[in-house]
Parts: structure tokens; C-alpha cells; sequence
């Protein structure tokens, strides 16, 4: 296929790999061989050594996908780089993971480096090799130095890869990730990360690809477990497509959610439905004094400060709760007279005050309880090993304590009491007057709320505030508490201050990677002003900028800047300049007719993944529907719980963000659907015009929309 002068050569050491791999994979699997001392040795053996022959065999029709050649302490050899790494006992096939300290030589422009063991490594050559079912299909230099250096290689394997269909998953980079991208992660570990970019840049996938180098060995302290680790996806749908990313990157049991499915867990009220009448408000309501009210009010709520305004507010109930309470328990210890363990009102207030100032992350309850067992351990010197009998009586006792103190504070009630009393939210001296009479009005009382139990996104974060203070926050682990490894956060522009400083407290110091794009902000009342309020919260945090973009063909790519200037003057990012079809436009007869053209047309250009994206959920309903009468079916997204499994199907706008297919069509492109003079309504169509790769079409029974016309 390929006349690369060296074709031959690595033909054959893939063909060494591919053998070598294989009998490892035999030798591992071989039961007789694993056979221990005794049997449960026997059993040991032969599942940690199914594990790593289960980790290797997926690895056997693609061992690498490239090579460097390096030379380093008078020593010339040629390393293999691959998604897996493997250490080939018996010759000279080893192959070095992509994401070792050494597999990033492979991504960055450097051309020297220093190894491990000192003096100075060079680098003579970057090759890479498309290989598939064990087959070697090309050869392509990325850089030389016998040939005059950099060969524009690595454009040319990025636009093949460019040029490939879509998939109905979110898939990894590793064969193509660019020397900004692996910069961004592999910053070191430990330091929180933003990481900033257009639509299209890699975001998504970049953060996937940190969280699997998190969790590679020689990343040592700060190795994170794939299960200790959570990611926040806007919506399920999106949360199901990017989630099949994870096991191409070896990572298993990381947990993909969406923030409110965390945060109603973590409240125990799974039922509970999260409205956001904001942004109802925002759409529907004419009056700008009202919309701005709802905007500043929203605001507030996530503002950072919000933290000890909850806790100021906590202190002061629980103060009151603990009035006329206190301990006078009879315990017995062991070859001990029979004792009493008293507590005074007074002695209880000074351990709530300690347990303030330690701030447990498993709760102020939780600590309270150990603050009590540890001063009766100590006052009653009980020695270590009757420690356990006396928590054991203490126990009833304490739980109806502590129930009479933390009565009734459970965080929907709590934190709607606080966001209902001026004077609690004044107690803490750190909001205005103003602000507190603007969290006393109430912009959204036209704005209807389900019947069932709910609350609103802007004050969910106030609700998890009350339950970090007082059940704790982070990841469970049985009865306990544990702070999560490492999360990562889509959509990151959509977060409130208050909700990072929340996740801040659930995670290890510096193991949030952030991804978002300020510019792409939809919710603006609920995220951040710019990323620097963001380091204020979470410190020494980074911001990384993604400047190019990949998704989409110049074509496509022209139209969604064309929309995206109207309200963002960052707007011109450049893309991959990848060539495609011209944007297709139909208009001038019925809807229905024009978008079952356009899924043929789709087809005959070659595109099998095809969505038609709509305005709102019940177009997309009707209409699919609809178009069988015109020979098409196209599967409807329109509920969290759909998911996107490929083919031709049609969803909302608000479902489609994040997704992307081969082809896209946009329905009711017009300005009666996408009101030209509201922003929001610009975003959308935005978002709705940028999913596709290959091939767009534009489509409205009357006039198209001013702005893609
Ligand atoms: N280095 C790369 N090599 C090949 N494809 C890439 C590379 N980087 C990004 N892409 C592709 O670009 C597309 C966009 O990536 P991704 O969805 O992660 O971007 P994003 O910045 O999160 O976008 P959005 O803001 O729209 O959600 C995907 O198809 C992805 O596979």
C-alpha cells in the first residue's frame, strides 16, 4: 500500500510484536504454569495473570502506532509506542505506553531531552505507523533528521484521521494528539487544571486523556484510581457518548454523570426533579428589570462567599440545638469501678467549636460524634484497648444526642430556611444589604415549579453547601467518606464559583481538570465571570488554552464563525484546514419534504451517522413521527434517558451539544425559530450548526436565517 523505503522492515518486527504478544498472552493464560504452593497461591497467580493477559489481548491487532528513534549514552535504538505497554521477556519487541514520561516524546516538538539516568537524549526520528488486524497499512515520517527534519508528517496522518467518519461514541486521540493538547495533559500532576478552548478543540477528549494519565503508574503520589474518579457531563446522553472513550483508554469503573444526578445522590434524594427556572425566565420573560433581577439573584446564589455564609448559618443553629443538652452516661471499663461520663451544655459548645475549626470532611456531625468519644476516652483515661467497648455504650446515646442537635437539618429544608431569613444571611457579615434584599425577592414567582419535589439549579449548590457541613461531601465508600481521586468537569463555563469550591472540598488538592470555553457559555447566571474567579477558589489552578480546532471542514467551520462574531469577538479561532463539501441549503417547499432530501442526500455523499438537530424536544418528536410518512426514520433523542447508538436520528439542540456526527441538519433554519435579536437564540444555532464533521445542510420551508442565509 505504502512504498515508504522501510515498509518491509517494520512489516516484519510488527509481525515479531504481534507473536510475541501472543505468546505471552499463552504463556499467561497457561493454568499449569500459575500453579502455586498451595491453592490459593495457585488462584492468586492465575487471576492476576488472566488480568494482565485480558489487559494485553485487546492491545494484539494494533500493539503500537508509532516510533521514535532516539539516541541517547552513545546508544541508538528505536522505540515502539502503543496504547498498552509491553515488556517482551524473550526479545527485542518491547513496547512503551503512550502515556509514560517517555511516550510524550512521541507528541511535543522537542527534539532532546534528558533521560532518567542523566547526560542527554536526541531525538533522529518520529514515524507513524497505521497498523490494523495485525496488518501494517502505512508508514508515515513525522520527523527526520537525515531527511532535512520535520516532514509536515503529522498534518498529513491528522487530516487522514480528520477525513474518517464519526462514530456513535466519543473516541481517543492517542494516535494523533498534538503538541498542545499533550502539553495540556500532562501538566503536572497535582495542579489543578482549566483547560480553555473553542468548540472543537479536543476538550472533551483531552480531559479523558488526563484522567487515563492520572492513573498510570509513574504519575506515583499522585496515581488516582480509575473507580475513585468522577466525571461531569451536562447530560446524560452526552454523559453515555463520551463514556464509551473509556475503555479504548483502559480506564474501567470511572463514574460519568451529569452534576445533578451527583448532587441529588449525594442528598439522598435521587426522586428529586432539578428545574432551572432561570433559564425559563430568561427565555419567556419581556420585562428586563425582572430578567436582570433573576440573573444577579442566580448569581449570588453560586457565589463563593455562599460557603460560610451556610456555615455561619449552621453555627448558629446548632449552638441553639445543643441549649439544654448535654451527656451524664454510666460506663464500664473493664477491672474499673463503675464510672459516669458527663458532658455539660457548656462542654459540648466548646467541642462544636473545635470541630469548626478542624471542618471534617465527613461532616460536622460525624465529627462531633468522634470529638465526644475521644474526650471521654481521654477524661475517663481509658486505655486503648477498652476503647471500643466504651464507643459501643456510648453509641445509642450519642445518636439521640446528636439527633436533638442536628434536628431537622436536612440541606433541601436548611438551605431554603436560610434563603427565606435576612437575618441568617446577615450573620456571617459578608453579604450587603443589598445582596441580602436581593436574595429576599423572588424574580421567578411567575416561572411555575413541578409538582413534584424539586429544586432549582441555582439553589442545589446552597442544599450541597448545608450537606458538606453537616453529612460531609465527597465519594462514598461504604458508611464512609472518601475524597474522590480525581474529577473532571465538562462544560466547565457552566459551573458556579460555590459548585467548585463544593467539588474542591470532595477531591484531592489539585485534581480537578476543568474543560470549558467561556464564549460557549449558555447559563452565564450560573458559571463563572472568567476562569481567574475560578483560581481563586481552586489554588494555584492553571488555565491552558487550546487554540485550534478540529471537528469540522473549513466550510462548516466558516458558517459557525460567521454566527459566533455576532456575539463573541474571540471568535476567529483557526481550524484545521480541511477541505469538504459546500454547506447545502434547502428552502421553498414543505419542511417535511426538504428534510427527507436532505437525509437522502446525506446518505448518497456516503454519511451513515446523520442527525437532524431541532429547535426543541417536541419538534424533534413530532417529526420523527412525521417523516415516516416521507420514507424516513430517524430515531428520536429527546429524553435523558435515549441514547445515541449511530444512524440517522433526530434530537433538540440541548441534547446535541457535545455530540457530533458525520452529517448534520439543521431543521427550521430560519429566524422564526432562532430569534435573531436574542443572543441566547443566536448560541443555539450555533451550537446546532457546528456538530457536523463533513457535510451540513441548512434547512427551512420559508426563508433560511439571516445570518447562514
Ligand atoms: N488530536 C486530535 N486528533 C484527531 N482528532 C481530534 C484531535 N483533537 C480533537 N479531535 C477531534 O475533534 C473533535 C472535537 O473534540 P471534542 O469534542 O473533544 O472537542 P471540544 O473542545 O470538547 O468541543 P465542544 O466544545 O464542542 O464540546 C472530535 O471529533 C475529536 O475526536
Amino acid at each position: 500500500m505504502s512504498t515508504h523505503p522501510d515498509f518491509d522492515l517494520e512489516k516484519e518486527h510488527l509481525a515479531g510484536t504481534v507473536a510475541a504478544m501472543l505468546r505471552q498472552i499463552e504463556f499467561w493464560e497457561d493454568r499449569d504454569r500459575n500453579a502455586g504452593a498451595d491453592l490459593e497461591t495457585s488462584i492468586i497467580m492465575a487471576d492476576e495473570a488472566g488480568e494482565h493477559a485480558a489487559m494485553l489481548s485487546p492491545h494484539v491487532h494494533q500493539p503500537y502506532f508509532g516510533s521514535l528513534k532516539v539516541r541517547a549514552g552513545g546508544r541508538e535504538q528505536t522505540l515502539y509506542i502503543g496504547k498498552h505497554g509491553f515488556q517482551d521477556v524473550k526479545g527485542p519487541h518491547h513496547v512503551v505506553s503512550w502515556d509514560s514520561e517517555v511516550g510524550s516524546l512521541f507528541y511535543t516538538q522537542a527534539l532532546e531531552w534528558t533521560p532518567r539516568r542523566g547526560g542527554k537524549g536526541v531525538i533522529r526520528r518520529r514515524r507513524q505507523l497505521d497498523v490494523a488486524k495485525k496488518q501494517l497499512m502505512r508508514v508515515t515520517d513525522l520527523y527526520d533528521d537525515e531527511r532535512g527534519g520535520d516532514t509536515g508528517g503529522r498534518e498529513e496522518v491528522l487530516l487522514r484521521r480528520l477525513n474518517e467518519g464519526s462514530t456513535a461514541g466519543m473516541r481517543d486521540v492517542v494516535e494523533t494528539l498534538q503538541p498542545e493538547q499533550n502539553e495540556a495533559m500532562r501538566y503536572p500532576a497535582g495542579t489543578p487544571v482549566i483547560i480553555q478552548g473553542a468548540a472543537g478543540s479536543g476538550k472533551t477528549t483531552i480531559g479523558f486523556h488526563r484522567l487515563a494519565w492520572m492513573t498510570n503508574r509513574e504519575r506515583g503520589v499522585h496515581q488516582a484510581r480509575a473507580e475513585a474518579c468522577m466525571v461531569l457531563m451536562p447530560n446524560r446522553v452526552l454523559a453515555a457518548y463520551a463514556g464509551r472513550i473509556l475503555p479504548e483508554l483502559d480506564l474501567h469503573a470511572v463514574n460519568v454523570t451529569t452534576p445533578e444526578t451527583w448532587a441529588t445522590g449525594l442528598l439522598g434524594l435521587e426522586k428529586l426533579e432539578v428545574t432551572d427556572r432561570t433559564l425559563s425566565l430568561l427565555l419567556t420573560d419581556r420585562d428586563n428589570t425582572r430578567r436582570a433581577l433573576a440573573w444577579r439573584r442566580a448569581k449570588l446564589l453560586g457565589d463563593a462567599r455562599m460557603l460560610d455564609v451556610v456555615r455561619t448559618h449552621l453555627w448558629h443553629r446548632w449552638n441553639a440545638g445543643l441549649k439544654g443538652h448535654g451527656l451524664n452516661e454510666p460506663l464500664e471499663v473493664p477491672g474499673r469501678a463503675p464510672l459516669t461520663f458527663t458532658l455539660t451544655e457548656a462542654d459540648l459548645a466548646g467541642l462544636l467549636r473545635d470541630v469548626f475549626a478542624q471542618d471534617p470532611l465527613d461532616g460536622y456531625r460525624a465529627g462531633l460524634r468522634r470529638a465526644i468519644e475521644a474526650e471521654a476516652m481521654d477524661r475517663l483515661n481509658v486505655p486503648e484497648e477498652h476503647a471500643p467497648g466504651v464507643r459501643r455504650q456510648l453509641s445509642t446515646p450519642l445518636t439521640t444526642l446528636l439527633g436533638r442537635i442536628f434536628a431537622g437539618t436536612t440541606p433541601v429544608t436548611e438551605a431554603r430556611r436560610l434563603l427565606g431569613d435576612p437575618d441568617a444571611l446577615k450573620a456571617s457579615g459578608l453579604l450587603t444589604d443589598r445582596e441580602v434584599q436581593l436574595l429576599m425577592t423572588d424574580p421567578l414567582s411567575g416561572i411555575p415549579t413541578p409538582r413534584r419535589a424539586h429544586a432549582d439549579a441555582t439553589e442545589l449548590p446552597v442544599m450541597l453547601a448545608v450537606q458538606a457541613f453537616t453529612g460531609g461531601i465527597g465519594r462514598a465508600v461504604g458508611r464512609t467518606l472518601e475524597p474522590f481521586d480525581h474529577v473532571v468537569l465538562d462544560e466547565a463555563q457552566d459551573y458556579s464559583p460555590l459548585l467548585y469550591a463544593l467539588l474542591g472540598r470532595a477531591t484531592r488538592d489539585g485534581h480537578i481538570t476543568a474543560l470549558g470555553d467561556l464564549n460557549q457559555g449558555m447559563h452565564g447566571y450560573k458559571g463563572p465571570n472568567n476562569w481567574e474567579a475560578v483560581q481563586a477558589i481552586l489554588p494555584g489552578a492553571q488555565v491552558l488554552t487550546l487554540s485550534r480546532t478540529y471537528r469540522s471542514t473549513r466550510q462548516i467551520t466558516q458558517l459557525g464563525a460567521r454566527i459566533a462574531s455576532t456575539y463573541n469577538r474571540a471568535a476567529d479561532v483557526h481550524g484545521v484546514d480541511r477541505d469538504g463539501a459546500e454547506v447545502q441549503r434547502y428552502s421553498g417547499a414543505p419542511e417535511l419534504e426538504l428534510l427527507a432530501r436532505a437525509v437522502k442526500d446525506a446518505q448518497a455523499a456516503g454519511h451513515e451517522n446523520i442527525a437532524i438537530v431541532t429547535r426543541r424536544g417536541i419538534d424533534a418528536d413530532r417529526l420523527s413521527e412525521a417523516l415516516r410518512d416521507h420514507d424516513t426514520d430517524a430515531q428520536p433523542i429527546t429524553t435523558q434517558e435515549h441514547r445515541y447508538r449511530g444512524g440517522v436520528v433526530i434530537l433538540p439542540v440541548n441534547l446535541a451539544k457535545g455530540l457530533e456526527f458525520s452529517a448534520a441538519i439543521v431543521a427550521s433554519a430560519n429566524a422564526e425559530t432562532y430569534d435573531e435579536s436574542t443572543e441566547y437564540e443566536r448560541r443555539l444555532l450555533y451550537v446546532s450548526a457546528s456538530r457536523a464533521l463533513h457535510w451540513l445542510a441548512l434547512v427551512s420551508a420559508g426563508e433560511l436565517h439571516p445570518l447562514i442565509a
